[in-house]
């Protein structure tokens, strides 16, 4: 029988738990609220049992009260009796407990033990604990591993990935039963909210319909807590596992290189906006779509209007655009609309991989983090995604510029959108630029959710979106009868 986490429900810690993931909260990328402390309530918490029963395996779900709403945030952590060795990046604090003595709190995500244990309860191998009783099941955590994915997987080593992300994402190298490598990618969601991840769900039905345009599917983990206003209960996914494909990098990387080379994407941006299509119209075919109406309309556009007040509350100069601002979302209004579908949601250079022998492949289907995940499980236009992508070639050379102050990157920028578009329009059979005063008030959008982001995430990066604001207009104007 393995060893279970025996739980100590009298004894005394000090600092508390809280106490030590607050500061440490406020500190990490994926924290949303950045430059204010955290002020964080208990919401629950579940365990995992470690096979040699030296380290506790506790993944708390705590609410942020501290800013207008409330943000439930998921933190996994191990509590050791000894430092981990390499482990210091990951120390989240010290503890005093009345029973075991010293404990080391790590990021759990760091830790090899938690890995593994997240990796075995994936794969349906291990059995979730409560949270507070010893040796005891947890059935609101619920795993699912896909049916494609064997069970006879061998973890050789996993880390956690670097870089700026929303969530925190392990990689696995793993074995299957012939000792050929299938490595795997497990990615922990850091703020949960109540309903279906779009990026389980969508890429699941993607990969489901045998589409090569997402990595294969190895499982997730759901699971129902204790809704924020002590109401009822929530239901959302923890985590999601992938095929992980190793040495390809994201097309930012690869488009920041070839500006640097001075080397056109055109060839490369082509292939993209014919993928892009590709999953656009798969995507209509196996996920429900929706006839617009003007209901629908009326919501969207008033989506921008509120992105609009949102940017310039962080950028008050913003308002010397208002009207301009105004209008173009005005005549989207009244533009016609094709047909609502899901799609990619957020999508830009980060999100894509050119792997061999595969071409480009999506990642992150979750949507934009600062949306409410209502709006981003709903029905939207496809045009947004295609926006999103003009966006990101326009961000690679803007932060190329800042990077190179006097280097214009602009023709490299305007030769990446074209081809883009043109390679959308030969898959797709229409091309976005028909729908001219949409795809403007789309790109506008983008740039106003993008200030927000920046003034919140990169302040330095700010003026990208800023100075594309007023490109975008200046653009619009040349447009007008
Ligand atoms: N299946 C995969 N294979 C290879 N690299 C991946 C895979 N999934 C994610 N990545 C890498 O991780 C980065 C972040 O992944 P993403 O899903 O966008 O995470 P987040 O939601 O945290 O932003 C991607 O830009 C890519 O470089
Ligand atoms: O973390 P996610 O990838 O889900 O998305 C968020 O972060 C992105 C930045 O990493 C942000 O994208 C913006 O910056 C990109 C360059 O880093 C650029 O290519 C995009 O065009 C720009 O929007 C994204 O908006 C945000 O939701």
């Amino acid at each position: 029988m393995l060893p279970v986490a025996e739980i100590h429900s009298t004894a005394s810690i000090s600092p508390t738990k809280l106490e030590l993931v607050g500061p440490w909260m406020a500190r990490q990328r994926w924290y949303a609220a950045k430059g204010r402390a955290p002020v964080l309530r208990k919401l629950w918490s579940w365990r995992l049992d470690d096979p040699s029963g030296d380290v506790g395996i506790e993944t708390l779900l705590v609410v942020d009260e501290g800013g207008p709403e409330q943000v439930v945030y998921q933190v996994p952590l191990t509590y050791r009796g000894a430092p981990l060795e390499g482990g210091q990046h990951a120390l989240v604090g010290t503890m005093e407990h009345s029973v075991l003595g010293s404990r080391w709190v790590y990021d759990g995500t760091h830790d090899p033990v938690y890995a593994a244990q997240l990796l075995a309860l994936v794969l349906g191998q291990v059995t979730p604990q409560a949270g507070s009783a010893s040796d005891t099941a947890e059935p609101a955590v619920v795993p699912t591993r896909h049916p494609s994915w064997t069970t006879q997987t061998t973890l050789t080593a996993s880390r956690v990935l670097s870089g700026e992300q929303s969530n925190t994402s392990i990689i696995f190298d793993c074995l299957d039963e012939s000792g050929a490598a299938k490595p795997l990618i497990c990615k922990v969601f850091r703020t949960l909210q109540a309903g279906e991840n779009p990026d389980v769900v969508v890429q699941g039905a993607l990969a489901e319909a045998g589409s090569l345009r997402v990595p294969g599917m190895v499982g997730a983990v759901a699971a129902t807590w204790p809704s924020v206003d002590g109401e009822g209960s929530d239901l959302g996914h923890l985590a999601f596992a992938q095929e992980f494909f190793p040495g390809t990098e994201d097309a930012w990387r690869v488009a920041l290189r070839a500006i640097a080379a001075d080397e056109d994407f055109s060839d490369r941006a082509r292939e993209l906006g014919a993928a892009t299509a590709e999953v656009h119209s798969r995507l209509a075919e196996v996920m429900p779509t929706e006839p617009v109406t003007a209901e629908a309309v009326a919501t969207t556009v008033a989506g921008m209007r509120g992105r609009y007040a949102a940017a310039a509350s962080e950028v008050p100069g913003l308002a010397e655009h208002e009207q301009r601002i105004a209008a173009v979302f005005d005549r989207a209004a009244d533009a016609s609309w094709p047909a609502l579908q899901r799609i990619h949601g957020d999508y830009h250079l980060g999100q894509v991989l050119q792997v061999n022998g595969r071409g480009w492949v999506l990642l992150d289907f979750e949507g934009e983090p600062l949306r409410p995940l209502s709006e981003r499980t709903r029905p939207d236009l496809a045009v947004r995604d295609v926006a999103g992508m003009l966006r990101s070639f326009d961000y690679a050379g803007g932060s190329w510029e800042q990077a190179h102050p006097g280097q214009d990157a602009r023709a490299w920028v305007d030769a990446a959108q074209r081809a883009f578009l043109e390679g959308y329009a030969a898959q797709s059979g229409r091309d976005p630029r028909e729908d001219a005063v949409l795809l403007t008030a789309f790109q506008l959008d983008k740039a106003l959710y993008e200030v927000v982001y920046e003034a919140r995430n990169r302040p330095t990066w700010l003026t990208i979106p800023t100075t594309a604001v007023v490109r975008l207009l200046d653009d619009a104007r040349k447009d007008l009868p």
